[in-house]
């Protein structure tokens, strides 16, 4: 098997400030080349700050790092200057909800896609221009040639969302990351952004890490699923294996809510209870108030990662006592 394209290992992540905020507490993740994961779970979890520490994106001086990240077999975390430049936007890629975040105002859409591929590839500006065009077609923007012109702000939602998909992949990128790129759109537009995205996954062979809140996302982008609670992961599997079979309390609770409520034509959410503060580390299960399941030991000490098969865990001292009296 070839190097996997992220190797997360006991990933710690504080913020500091009036509080600290513990906002990952111990995250061991890997994905292979090419291959999509949706990293699942309600806001607050971590879902976000695990993507920024991916890019080397969180503040310097308000947070604190530990452990270790390796995309490619690179240390993302002795990246600086002129290399952190280059794989920003070259290795790895983002794509954000809101494209503004992407999307420079004071630019034409063809000026920031080929200066980007002109910085990561070297080429000529008109190289980089038919880059651009080309870019723009594969997301299927309409009359892309004029397109080039416009400002951001003199194209529809949908349309950004493209452009910035287009700019993120101008340079081929080995990793995208994508923090719910498509939770502000309409359902429609939502779902030609997805089959999109999953197109062009395929097309370029990348590794995609996909955070979302939203089932219904992570089924129709993901090969795998990893649910996060509290800062941690509390289960992986295939996203058949976590749809058909969820194993912690906690995965089964989002689910039942989020089919509740697909069924009313609602959006998800409601298990009862709220997440932990992060203000300690836990010690104990971060589910435990919440879990249907609950027992003595689930309050006295963390849970470890029992291995249902492999690339299939689960952080649940029950989940296996649960499975075994069904
Ligand atoms: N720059 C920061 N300073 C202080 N706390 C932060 C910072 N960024 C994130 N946090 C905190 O870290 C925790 C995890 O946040 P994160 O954004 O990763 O959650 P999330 O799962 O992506 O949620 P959402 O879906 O709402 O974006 C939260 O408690 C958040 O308030």
């Amino acid at each position: 098997m070839k190097a996997p394209l992220v190797e997360i290992q006991d990933l710690v992540v504080r913020f500091k400030g009036d509080r600290t905020v513990h906002a990952i507490n111990g995250l061991d993740l890997t994905l292979q080349q090419g291959e999509t994961l949706a990293l699942l779970g309600e806001s607050g979890s971590g879902k976000s700050v695990t993507l920024k520490t991916l890019l080397a994106l969180l503040p310097p001086k308000r947070s604190e790092v530990e452990g270790g990240i390796a995309v490619n077999g690179t240390d993302v975390r002795k990246l600086k200057g002129k290399a952190l430049q280059k794989y920003r936007g070259g290795e790895v890629s983002m794509v954000f909800q809101d494209p503004g975040l992407a999307l420079d105002p004071v630019y034409t859409v063809g000026a920031q896609i080929s200066e980007a591929v002109m910085r990561h590839k070297g080429v000529s500006r008109d190289e980089a221009m038919s880059t651009a065009l080309d870019m723009l077609r594969r997301v299927r923007i309409p009359s892309p040639e004029r397109r080039l012109k416009n400002y951001p702000h003199e194209l529809s939602g949908g349309m950004r969302q493209r452009v910035m998909i287009a700019l993120a992949l101008a340079c081929r990128p080995r990793l995208l990351l994508a923090d719910e790129p498509t939770t502000a759109l309409d359902a429609t537009v939502q779902i030609q952004i997805l089959l999109l995205l999953r197109e062009l996954q395929r097309e370029f062979g990348m590794g995609v890490i996909f955070v979302t809140h939203d089932i219904g996302v992570a089924v129709e982008v993901s090969e795998r699923i990893a649910v996060m609670y509290a800062g941690q992961i509390v289960e992986e599997g295939t996203t058949s294996e976590i749809i058909n079979n969820p194993r912690h309390p906690y995965t089964q609770g989002l689910l039942a809510a989020n089919l509740h409520d697909v069924a009313r034509g609602e959006r998800l959410n409601a298990i009862p209870g709220a997440p932990p503060p992060l203000e300690e580390r836990p010690t104990a299960c971060s589910f435990a108030p919440r879990c249907p399941i609950a027992g003595p030991e689930c309050r006295a000490s963390l849970p470890d990662f029992v291995t249902l098969a492999p690339r299939r865990r689960v952080a649940c001292f029950r989940a296996l006592e649960a499975a075994a009296a069904e």
